[in-house]
């Protein structure tokens, strides 16, 4: 079961975020973080990630634009190494995994920090999955079957996969979350999948069972751009905006209202 209380939770306790962010979309998710109730920092300097790290509940590792610079793989495997010390929760947000060089930087990547939820969309979730997925930059090109891949991805994996798209699935290879809330415009929206990231790592307080926060996260994110999208029809400009106003506004009331998923194989 999933319990939306957790959302009165984060607005009491505040909980600090780390985020290794891309530069396209860092603005939109310190908002996201902060709007839900939590509070986000993003870092580039090796020599504050332990500092930072005692601080935080979670962290997230977004890949968006890191790919190549040594000083980039200093940073995280700083970052991964303390997280590791204080025993927080790390996502990985793997954008654009299955272009050739950023394969071998995640593979590496993965042999030096301890990961343990992976959020992306279906092409890139198939790269765990070992499937052999198409994708164009950052957008999933592919119809694939996202319950049997993000499945597939977290049994090879051992991780908790969070696969986006049409339908969401959050899984750690024996139970199985499906989440139907969901707009095109969240889509189009570029850094909704960013957002998203940093979202789950807001949702991950101490205590709480990983794999149900992710899944309230996941619903958070999609109830919030359902509301959003009724309020702004072909509007992706004003959607953006307003999304964040619905993350504000969101209520464990709302979240069980609008709330359509489905638990599956428990
Ligand atoms: N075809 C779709 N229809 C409805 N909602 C979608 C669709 N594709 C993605 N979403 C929603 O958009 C949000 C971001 O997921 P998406 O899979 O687009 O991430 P992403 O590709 O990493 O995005 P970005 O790189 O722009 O941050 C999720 O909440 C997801 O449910
Ligand atoms: C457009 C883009 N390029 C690298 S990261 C990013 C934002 C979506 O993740
Ligand atoms: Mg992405």
């Amino acid at each position: 079961m999933l319990d939306f209380t957790i959302l009165n939770d984060i607005r009491q306790q505040n909980p600090v975020v780390v985020t290794f962010a891309n530069f396209v979309t860092p603005q939109i998710v310190a908002n996201a973080i902060n709007v839900i109730g939590g509070s986000p920092i993003m870092t580039l300097e090796p020599a504050e990630a332990d500092d930072l790290i005692s601080l935080a509940t979670a962290l997230t590792l977004n890949l968006g634009t890191s790919q190549g610079a040594e000083s980039d793989f200093i940073e995280l495997k700083a970052l991964g190494t303390a997280a590791h010390k204080y025993k927080i929760p790390v996502i990985l947000d793997p954008v654009a995994v299955n272009v050739p060089f950023r394969s071998q930087y995640v593979k590496k990547l993965l042999t030096n920090i301890e990961i343990d939820i992976i959020r992306g969309n279906a092409s890139e979730i198939a790269f765990f999955a070992e499937i052999n997925a198409k994708s164009r930059g950052i957008d999933a090109v592919e119809e694939l079957d996202s319950v049997s891949v993000a499945i597939q991805a977290a049994k090879k994996t051992g991780k908790i996969i969070a696969l986006t798209g049409r339908i969401d699935v959050i899984t750690d290879g024996r139970t199985t979350y499906v989440i139907h809330n969901n707009t095109q415009l969240l889509a189009t929206n570029v850094g909704s999948g960013d957002m998203l990231s940093s979202l789950i790592g807001t949702f991950l307080l101490p205590g709480v069972p990983r794999l149900q926060a992710v899944a309230t996260a996941v619903l958070a994110m999609g109830v919030a751009g359902e509301l959003a999208a009724q309020k702004t029809p072909n509007q992706p400009g004003s959607f953006s905006n307003v999304l964040l106003d619905e993350l504000y506004q969101l209520t464990p009331t709302k979240l069980t209202e609008y709330g359509k998923w489905d638990l599956v194989n428990a």
